[in-house]
C-alpha cells in the first residue's frame, strides 16, 4: 500500500487572475493575471512619430502575451459583416468587444502604462505639464472601459480610416459621481508578430502633404511586435491608417484608447 504521502496530491497552483471589482461587467471574461511583466526601468514611450505615434517595446512579455492569446481565443469572436454601415471604415476580421472599467483598469494601473504616460518622458526629456496637457489632450484619466480584442487571420485587415475622439464617462476613482471624459489617443497592444508567424498586419500611418503641392510624407510603418504598445493621436488630428492585410498566421491585438477629463 502507497504510503500516505504519496497519495496526498499537490493542490493545483492558484491561477491568479485580475481581481474583479464591483466595475466587472456580469460576463466579464476570466482575464489572466497580468504578469510576468518587465520592471518599468526597462521601458520607454518611444516615439514613431513626435506628438502622433509612440509606442512602448516589450509593454508585455512574450509570455504573458502568449497567455493571453490562448485565452482570447476563448471568447466568443465575431466575424466583420461584409458590408460596413455607411461612413464606417472595411474592417475585415473577428473582434470581440466589451465593457469592462475592472480591466481598463488593471491594464492602466497594473502596468508601466500609467506611469510612463503620466511622466511623459520622450527621448530622455521629461515634458512639462503644459506639454502633457498639450500632448495627452488634456488631464489624464485612464483607459477607456470600451475594450475591443481583434484577431486577423490570413487575408484579413482593417481598411484606411480615422479614429473618432468619443465621449463617454469615466468612472470616479474618489467620488460616486462619474467624471465627464473623451477619448484622445488609440492604444493597440500587440500580441503577435512575425516571430509567432504572422506575417502583414503592420498598421500604417499616412501622414498628410504639409501642402496642397507637396508631395506626400512617405508612408510610416509600424512592424508588429509581440507585447508592443502603440499609442496614437486620435480625433481631429488623428493620420489616416490601416491594418495591413495578414498574408500568415494570425495577428492579436487588444485595443483600447486613452481618456482625458472633458
Ligand atoms: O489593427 C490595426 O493595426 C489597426 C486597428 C485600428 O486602426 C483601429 O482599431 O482603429
Ligand atoms: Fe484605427
Amino acid at each position: 500500500m502507497p504510503s500516505k504521502a504519496k497519495l496526498v496530491r499537490k493542490a493545483p497552483a492558484p491561477v491568479s487572475k485580475v481581481p474583479e471589482s464591483s466595475t466587472s461587467p456580469p460576463n466579464s471574461p476570466n482575464w489572466p493575471a497580468l504578469r510576468p511583466l518587465l520592471p518599468i526601468s526597462d521601458l520607454a514611450l518611444v516615439p514613431l512619430l513626435a506628438d502622433h505615434i509612440l509606442t512602448i517595446p516589450h509593454f508585455w512579455t512574450n509570455s504573458l502575451c502568449k497567455t493571453y492569446v490562448t485565452f482570447l481565443q476563448t471568447l466568443p469572436l465575431v466575424t466583420t459583416p461584409g458590408k460596413p454601415k455607411r461612413g464606417d471604415a472595411v474592417r475585415v476580421n473577428d473582434r470581440h468587444q466589451i465593457d469592462d472599467a475592472s480591466f481598463a483598469e488593471h491594464l492602466w494601473r497594473d502596468t508601466a502604462l500609467k506611469s510612463l504616460v503620466e511622466a511623459a518622458v520622450i527621448d530622455g526629456e521629461a515634458l512639462s505639464a503644459t506639454a502633457k496637457r498639450e500632448l495627452w489632450g488634456g488631464e489624464i484619466l485612464g483607459l477607456n472601459s470600451n475594450i475591443r480584442i481583434y484577431r486577423y487571420s490570413k487575408g484579413q485587415y482593417f481598411d484606411q480610416h480615422y479614429d473618432d475622439s468619443n465621449p463617454l464617462t469615466f468612472p470616479s476613482q474618489n467620488s460616486t459621481s462619474p467624471v465627464a471624459a473623451r477619448t484622445t489617443w488609440t492604444l493597440l497592444l500587440y500580441l503577435t508578430a512575425p516571430t509567432t508567424g504572422c506575417r502583414g498586419g503592420e498598421t500604417v500611418f499616412y501622414p498628410d502633404a504639409p501642402s496642397k503641392r507637396a508631395a506626400a510624407p512617405a508612408p510610416i510603418v509600424a512592424e508588429l511586435e509581440v507585447g508592443m504598445a502603440l499609442l496614437h493621436r486620435h480625433g481631429r488630428e488623428c493620420l489616416l491608417h490601416e491594418g495591413r492585410e495578414v498574408t500568415a498566421g494570425e495577428k492579436w491585438v487588444i485595443r483600447s484608447d486613452l481618456c482625458v477629463k472633458r
